[in-house]
């Protein structure tokens, strides 16, 4: 097994990927150590829908309805989340008014668990790739998948079996401002 170090420099995405997608059962062994993510208050103010067969086209329905287009534009993005055989969508479930933990703290717990299960699916050796776009928060996409009103899609990784690249990924070393020291 990897250290979490080596996962983190071996990670990248993966923009095409096969039909194998892994099973609910692992996704949830997966998003229990995703979920141990340092959590404000405990209030674990997240959770992800998997979205399977023909729950991706009703999103691309929903995306197109957002988009308000036709034709072949309507074609394209209708297509778009057939792109993998599982979206694991993530949901940031916000309390607003909370006494101690802002809304932006509990969306940051939420994209936490998000970045950790992409990380924990390629170390298990899956394809993912994280994606938004314009209509990710649009209502019709929203209720596409059951939203609460204080619920907020951060969008969905997309899983899929891996295809190896051969390219290298980006670089672990840290570039000029991105570090420094106040004391
Ligand atoms: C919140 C979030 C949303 C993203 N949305 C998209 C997207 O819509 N399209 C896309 O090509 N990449 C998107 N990305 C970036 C890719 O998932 C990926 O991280 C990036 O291409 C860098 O590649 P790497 O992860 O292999 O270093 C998103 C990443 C994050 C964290």
């Amino acid at each position: 097994m990897a250290s979490a170090r080596e996962a983190a420099i071996a990670r990248r995405s993966s923009p095409k990927v096969t039909d194998a997608a892994p099973e609910d059962a692992q996704l949830l062994e997966l998003l229990g150590a995703a979920g141990r993510v340092a959590d404000h208050a405990s209030l674990a103010p997240w959770r992800v829908i998997a979205l399977r067969g023909a729950a991706r086209e009703r999103l691309g329905a929903a995306l197109v309805e957002a988009a308000q287009v036709s034709g072949e534009a309507a074609a394209k993005l209708r297509s778009k989340p057939l792109r993998a055989p599982l979206l694991v969508a993530l949901v940031a479930t916000v309390t607003p008014g909370h006494p101690k933990v802002p809304e932006w703290e509990q969306e940051a717990v939420a994209a936490g668990v998000g970045h950790l299960l992409s990380l924990l699916l390629d170390e298990a050796g899956w394809g993912v790739m994280w994606r938004t776009g314009p209509h990710t928060r649009h209502p019709a996409v929203a209720a596409m998948h059951g939203l609460a009103d204080d619920e907020r899609l951060l969008g969905w990784l997309y899983v899929g079996g891996r295809i190896e690249s051969g390219k290298p990924g980006r670089p672990a070393e840290l570039g000029g401002s991105r570090f420094s020291t106040l004391s």
